[in-house]
């Protein structure tokens, strides 16, 4: 797997205060990584240096590269900068009103999203937004819908829908379900999963939710005083942790620890005969409205919603 992303001794300071350092990450094509850690440890200065997006007073030092991009993003200039951002790299935040603009409607803001970046005839733009709000599950007249005429899911699926309008080589999201009720929450993880999976975009997924982490991600980071202190693929971390403050993440979430295996399958439908009769196949699928239960051979399995690209449990027999 190529990578799409790599960031090299990143740090970011304000003045004299140093806020995050060293920071190496990778993220490869189709790859999703997660960022963890508490209020204030740095993920979000991480992002935004990746992005190009810091304050004014804050700098960013080392290097970020992205794949197909033949510049340092750390440091290079916003005409640059604007050039890479809803093409190559796309992001969600936490609040969807921040990144709609309240006064145009939502397809004009999906086809100037991809004029902006693509020579593309206007009526084929148009097409394409229809398309990418029917792949949201968002209904055709959304398109003519202001940015207040919806409800925040709706909101942050459109925001989903333009971050994904130029089929971005990597996904960037920080946050991008807290602000929303818990019943749509599920929904719109599963819509940015299937968005990347889809494109092979890599993902950078921020939370301090460990259990969305488990959902989404095969690979983990965990931030701490603006450092990296643990890495590691998402079963291995959430299972065998070995710093300190991750335990102490763990133990306060109610992120289930004692999965033996976490393993994401490839094609989304569970192998024939790989795991052994009478061990147990959860997964946390968005489909469904509790954890699904079932054991080898997998009958039926698309009917439980089984055939999806989550990160699946296994405990064996
Ligand atoms: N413009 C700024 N000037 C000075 N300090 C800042 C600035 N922006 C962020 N910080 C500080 O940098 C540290 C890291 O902030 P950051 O927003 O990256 O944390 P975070 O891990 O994303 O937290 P949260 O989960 O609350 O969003 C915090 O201590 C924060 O107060």
């Amino acid at each position: 797997m190529s990578d799409v992303l790599t960031v090299r001794g990143l740090s970011v300071s304000v003045r004299d205060t140093t806020l995050v350092s060293d920071v190496d990450l990778t993220v490869g094509a189709g790859e999703r990584v997660g960022l963890i850690g508490e209020s204030g440890s740095g993920k979000s200065l991480t992002a935004l240096s990746i992005l190009g997006l810091l304050p004014e007073d804050v700098r960013a030092g080392g290097s970020v590269r992205l794949d197909g991009v033949d510049h340092e993003l750390v440091g290079a200039d916003e005409r640059r900068m604007s050039r890479v951002r809803g093409r190559d790299i796309a992001m969600v935040f936490q609040e969807p009103m921040t990144a709609l603009n309240p006064t145009m409607r939502i397809g004009d803001q999906l086809t100037e999203a991809m004029l902006i970046h693509r020579t593309l005839a206007k009526p084929a733009a148009r097409t394409a937004a229809a398309e990418l709000l029917e792949r949201v599950q968002l209904p055709s007249d959304t398109l003519r819908a202001y940015p207040h005429q919806l409800s925040g899911g709706q909101r942050q699926r459109v925001v989903l829908a333009l971050a994904l309008a130029n089929d971005p080589a990597l996904l960037i999201c920080d946050e991008p379900t807290t602000a929303l009720d818990v019943t749509v929450q599920a929904l719109v993880l599963d819509l940015i999963v299937r968005g990347v999976v889809d494109r092979s975009s890599a993902l950078l997924f921020i939370t301090h939710d460990l259990a969305v982490v488990a959902t989404v991600c095969e690979r983990v980071l965990v931030m701490y005083g603006g450092r990296v202190v643990e890495a590691g693929p998402v079963a291995e971390v959430f299972t065998r942790p070995r710093h300190r403050y991750t335990e102490g993440l763990l133990a306060a979430s109610d992120v289930e620890t004692n999965a033996p295996r976490l393993t994401t399958i490839p094609g989304n439908v569970p192998p024939a005969g790989k795991f052994p009769s009478g061990c147990v196949f959860r997964t946390r699928c968005a489909h469904a409205t509790a954890l699904c239960e079932e054991t080898p051979p997998w009958t039926g399995a698309e009917s439980h919603g089984f055939a999806c690209h989550h990160p699946v449990e296994v405990t064996d027999a």
